[in-house]
Formats: structure tokens, C-alpha cells, sequence
């Protein structure tokens, strides 16, 4: 046995020989899942345990520099004595990576080397790497909700308040503070609150949407559930949002809908009157504004149509505006009054001949209006008096679009539109056989009725007015009806209608002597109408104008059809005008 230092022994080895300190701490240091090395002054490892050989390959012998480059700076900076404070500074293991601490090593008081520990850091490193990424989630997460314009609370499953954030303040005029940890029950029951998604969400258990009003706000709230992996609700998550704005701007855009709608109307309105201003075409009464307002629809089609009304209610004027609104305005409206050709001239007149084709025919043949009105327009005035054969050849065109020249073997194509007008009752002609079934039906595509004076008395006193003033105008004139006069005439049947109304007016502007027509100017049987008749009040003062007169009918109109029907919608249907235009109307007479 050697001779040791009683101090140097620090136990006895398994065989039971003395064991040294070097041994016991190298035995010491090896068992420990830290790695331990040390260094002398010139960088030389003088100790590696186990876990430095085999993580860094650290050996007694070997220089510093030469297995942990990294580290070697930190240590050379102890080992000069320039730092007596411990470093620490991540290495790469073979396996894992280490956090190391470097100190120096001092014996008594003097610089002897440097110790480096090693701690395993993967694992550490990977729970601050997920440290890091939740804390950016949660900062991510803070903006969001912070940022929502929408409002948001977060209640736990308790229905206390967890969170609430900016929006939800603003929305609800209330501070954070004054509700965070307090428990929605309490809040409802306090009546900050009428109701809870929150306690809605609890109590159902599935998502909720609420509509409320808040602070004088609209909201729509909606509340929705958070699970755990147990299915049990853990937060409620309620979202609230603020639609008085878009409430309000969807009603606005309502009311512009509205507003640009009833332009429309109006618009559409003053167009029609300003076009039947243009043809002084005077309507005031519903049915006759509906049949010119059917007539200018029709006008931009190419089917038949078919005006029906007694005489001289201005059928032949239908056609005019039909014509002058139709795609074939710039092509010719051929008018022929079928009554007024003698029986033996009108198939020829309509439909032509060829040369030779009867004695006394031009030796050139002749074209038929059918081929004068090519790419026009036909009106065939009193269509009833269409002789049969000359029905036959007029069906035969609306059936192929082809006629034939008296004489001629030959076809030809011609693009004309057909209007047709007849005060005669043409069911009961062909009732009768006098007119054939398959041409009525032919010409009945669209018929239109225009009604007699009498059914339109509105339409009366602007009639006589308008020609008064027109006639007058033509004779270089001025002239004016007294009351008594005017009363006499609305209170007249006018049986031959509108062209009996005009020559009546030109006649008393012409015969009338004085500039007023008295009731001494009408003749006699007009005279002796009964007033009483009348649809018009007779207390017209003297001198009125035209415009305030028109006026006045129109507002006492209006106030009889305020009391006949319920609402704005059913007046403005049966006296034919929009409803806006029966609203500004009521309005501008005071009426609504
Ligand atoms: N609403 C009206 N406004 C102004 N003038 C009108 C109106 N209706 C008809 N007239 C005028 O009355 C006259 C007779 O009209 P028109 O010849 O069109 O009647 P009609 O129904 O075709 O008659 P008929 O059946 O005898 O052919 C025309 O001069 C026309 O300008």
C-alpha cells in the first residue's frame, strides 16, 4: 500500500483500497447528467465527464478551441482575467444543444483555469419557442379583438365577465372595469342590460343571434359557444354589432328607390302630357288618359291595333299619336276612310291594278295604298264598310304579308302595319255576316276604346276652353265664354262628340259678335240643355283664365275622388296617374 495524505483519502473503493479525491470526483462528475469541463490557463481540458466526451468530445489533453470554437472566446476572456463573472452562451451537442456557464477558477485568489457547465437546453428551448409562439398568438389575438369595430365580450362558463373590449365600451356608453368580473346574471338583474346572448348561449347551448336596442342604438348580438375537449361549454364568446348606421342608409336608399321611382313617374308623365300637349290632344278624364297611355305603348310595336268609339271621339287622332310614337315615324301614315271609296273603286284603290286590268284603267297599272304606305303605316277609318272581297284580300295580307294587283297573278311582299278604326259594333256584324270572323280576330290584336264625350266629362270644359281660345287664336280674335254660356255648354250631350265640341267653338267665335259669348250666342237646341246635367260646378266667375280653370276642375277631381276610394294607390288607379302624382297633387291643393 502507498503511503498517502490521510487528507487526499476521501472513502474506500469497492475492493476496499483507500480512494483517492481525483478518482472520487472524476467517479462524481461522471454520474451527473450535466456536462462538467475544465480548463487550465493555456485553454488545455484538464477534466471532461462523460456527458462533455460524448456530447463535444472534450478530452483531457485536448485544447478547448479545438472542440467548442464557440465557447472558446467566453473562456479565453476568464482565462485572461478579464471577466470574473460567469457567461452563459448556447452550444451545439452532438444530439442536443446545451446551455453553458463559464467561470473562472480561482485558487486562492489566483487565476487557475475555467469551468464550463452544460446544461441540456432542447427541450427548454422548445418550450420557449412555444412560449413565444402563444405569446405572439395572444398579442395577435388582443389586436384583433381590440380592434374589432364589432363589440365583443368574453364570459367564462359562469356567465362572468371576462373581458369586453374597446368597441363594446363605446357601443354600450359603459367602462370596462364596471363589468369585468361581474356576472351577466347580476347585470341583467341590475337592468344595464335587458337581455344576454351570454345567458342565452348558457341556457341553450348552441349559438343565439339577438336583435336589441341599446343607448338609443340598434344591435344585433350574437352569442356563441366555446368547447373543451370534454364538450363542456367554457367560454361564451358574443359578438355585438351596430346596425343603426346601416339601418339607417338601407332606409335611405329605400327612400331614394322611392324618390327616384316616383322622377320616373313623373318624368314618364310629363313626357306622355308634354307628347299630347304637342298633338293637343286634351285628356283629364281616367279612361281617356288610359287609352292614350295605351296607345303610346303600342305605338313602339308593330302589332294591329283596332280603335273602337263613336264618331268624332278622335280615333283618327289614336292613330296620329300611334304613328308619330311608333319605329315607322318617318315613313308614311296612309289614312283611308273606308266608307267614303265607293264599293266598286276600293279593292283596287287599297290593293292597285296591273294594266288592262278593267276598262278605264290607267294603261300603266296603278299602285294600291298597301304599296304607297310600304314600310308605313295603313289606317283603314271605318273598317266596317270593308266590302267582303276586299276583306277576303285584306285578311290574306295580315296572314302572309303579301297582296295582289287586281289583274296580276303576282304577289308581292309589302311591310305595312295595319291600324284599323270602326264606331260600329263589329261582333255583332259578323253576328250578322257581315264581317268576317277570322278578319275581326285578326284586327282585335290590341283593341283600344276611346270613350265618348259623355263618358268623359272631365275632359268637357278644357275641350271648350282649348277651343275657344284656338279658334279664336285662327281668327285673329279674342273671345271668352260667360259663366251662363259655359254652364249651358258642359251641361250638352255633345252626341256627335269632339267634332260637334269644335265646330260649335268655331262657329261662336265666329258668329259671336262681342268678345264674351253670352248664353244668347248658343243655338237653340244647345241652349235648352238642362244644366243640371252638368258634372262641373256652375259658380265659374267671369274672366277667369284658362290655367286656373283647368285648376279648379282638377282640384274638385281630386276631392271627389278622395272620398271615393280608400287610399292614394286606388285614386291614382282609377283616375290614371301614378300615386306620386296623386301625393304632390293632394299636396299642392291643400287635399292631403
Ligand atoms: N282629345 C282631344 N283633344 C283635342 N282634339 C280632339 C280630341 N279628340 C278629338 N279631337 C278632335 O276632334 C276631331 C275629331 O276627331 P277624329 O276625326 O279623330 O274622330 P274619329 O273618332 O276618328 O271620328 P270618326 O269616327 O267620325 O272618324 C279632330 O279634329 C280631332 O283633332
Amino acid at each position: 500500500m502507498s503511503t498517502i495524505n490521510p487528507a487526499q483519502l476521501i472513502g474506500l473503493s469497492p475492493s476496499g483500497d483507500p480512494l483517492r479525491a481525483e478518482e472520487f470526483y472524476q467517479a462524481l462528475v461522471n454520474a451527473m447528467d450535466v456536462g462538467i469541463l475544465a480548463v487550465n490557463t493555456s485553454g488545455m481540458v484538464i477534466l471532461a465527464n462523460r456527458v462533455s466526451r460524448e456530447s463535444f468530445g472534450a478530452y483531457q489533453g485536448v485544447h478547448l478551441n479545438d472542440v467548442l470554437p464557440e465557447l472558446w472566446p467566453k473562456v479565453a476572456q476568464r482565462l485572461l482575467g478579464r471577466s470574473r463573472n460567469a457567461a452563459e452562451i448556447s452550444v451545439r451537442g452532438t444530439e442536443s444543444n446545451f446551455l453553458a456557464r463559464v467561470s473562472p477558477m480561482l485558487v486562492d485568489q489566483e487565476q487557475v483555469g475555467a469551468v464550463c457547465v452544460f446544461v441540456e437546453s432542447t427541450e427548454l428551448e422548445n418550450m420557449a419557442k412555444q412560449m413565444e409562439f402563444f405569446q405572439g398568438l395572444t398579442r395577435e389575438l388582443d389586436t384583433i379583438i381590440d380592434s374589432s369595430s364589432d363589440g365583443l365580450w368574453i364570459c367564462d362558463a359562469d356567465a362572468k365577465v371576462i373581458r369586453i373590449n374597446p368597441a363594446s365600451e363605446r357601443i354600450n356608453n359603459i367602462k370596462a372595469a364596471d363589468v369585468v368580473g361581474r356576472n351577466m346574471r347580476d347585470l341583467v338583474n341590475a337592468r344595464v342590460f335587458d337581455r344576454s346572448a351570454t345567458l342565452e348561449v348558457l341556457r341553450t347551448g348552441s349559438r343565439v343571434n339577438l336583435l336589441q336596442q341599446r343607448e338609443g342604438r340598434k344591435l344585433i348580438t350574437t352569442g356563441t359557444p366555446v368547447y373543451d375537449a370534454y364538450e363542456r361549454i367554457t367560454r361564451v364568446v358574443v359578438s355585438e354589432r351596430d346596425i343603426t348606421e346601416i339601418d339607417s342608409l338601407q332606409r335611405e336608399l329605400e327612400d331614394q328607390e322611392a324618390i327616384k321611382d316616383q322622377f320616373r313617374n313623373q318624368m314618364l308623365e310629363m313626357q306622355q302630357e308634354q307628347q299630347l300637349e304637342n298633338q293637343q290632344i286634351i285628356a283629364r278624364s281616367p279612361s281617356m288618359i288610359k287609352a292614350l297611355r295605351q296607345a303610346l305603348k303600342v305605338s313602339k310595336v308593330e302589332s294591329t291595333v283596332l280603335i273602337l268609339g263613336p264618331s268624332g271621339v278622335g280615333k283618327g287622332l289614336f292613330a296620329d299619336l300611334i304613328h308619330k310614337n311608333s319605329e315607322r315615324s318617318d315613313k308614311p301614315l296612309i289614312k283611308i276612310n273606308c266608307g267614303a271609296i265607293p264599293e266598286s273603286l276600293i279593292e283596287s284603290e287599297l290593293f292597285g291594278y296591273d294594266k288592262g286590268a278593267f276598262t278605264g284603267a290607267q294603261s300603266g297599272g296603278k299602285p294600291g295604298y298597301f304599296e304607297l304606305a310600304d314600310g308605313g303605316i295603313l289606317f283603314l277609318d271605318e273598317i266596317a264598310e270593308l266590302p267582303l272581297p276586299s276583306q277576303v284580300k285584306l285578311l290574306r295580307f295580315m296572314e302572309d304579308g303579301t297582296i295582289m294587283r287586281l289583274g296580276s297573278t303576282r304577289s308581292r311582299h309589302v311591310n305595312v302595319r295595319i291600324l284599323a278604326a270602326t264606331h260600329r259594333n263589329l261582333e255583332q256584324m259578323v253576328e250578322e255576316g257581315k264581317f268576317r270572323l277570322d278578319l275581326y280576330y285578326r284586327l282585335k290584336v290590341i283593341p283600344i276604346h276611346v270613350p265618348s264625350l259623355n263618358e268623359r266629362k272631365e275632359c268637357l270644359l278644357p275641350l271648350i276652353l282649348h277651343y275657344i281660345e284656338w279658334y279664336a287664336k285662327k281668327h285673329k280674335t279674342v273671345k271668352r265664354l260667360s259663366r251662363a254660356a259655359c254652364d249651358t255648354l258642359l251641361a250638352y250631350p255633345f252626341p256627335g262628340n269632339v267634332r260637334e265640341l269644335m265646330n260649335l267653338c268655331e262657329r261662336l267665335v265666329v258668329m259671336t259678335e262681342t268678345e264674351l259669348i253670352g248664353l244668347q250666342d248658343l243655338p237653340a237646341d244647345v241652349a235648352q240643355s238642362d244644366t243640371t246635367q252638368a258634372g262641373i260646378p256652375s259658380q265659374w266667375p267671369e274672366s277667369i283664365t284658362l290655367p286656373q280653370m283647368v285648376e279648379s276642375a282638377e282640384r274638385s277631381l281630386l276631392a271627389h275622388a278622395l272620398k271615393q276610394h280608400n287610399n292614394q294607390a286606388e285614386m291614382a288607379e282609377a283616375l290614371g296617374v301614378s300615386q306620386p302624382t296623386i301625393a304632390r297633387k293632394l299636396k299642392k291643393y291643400g287635399l292631403s
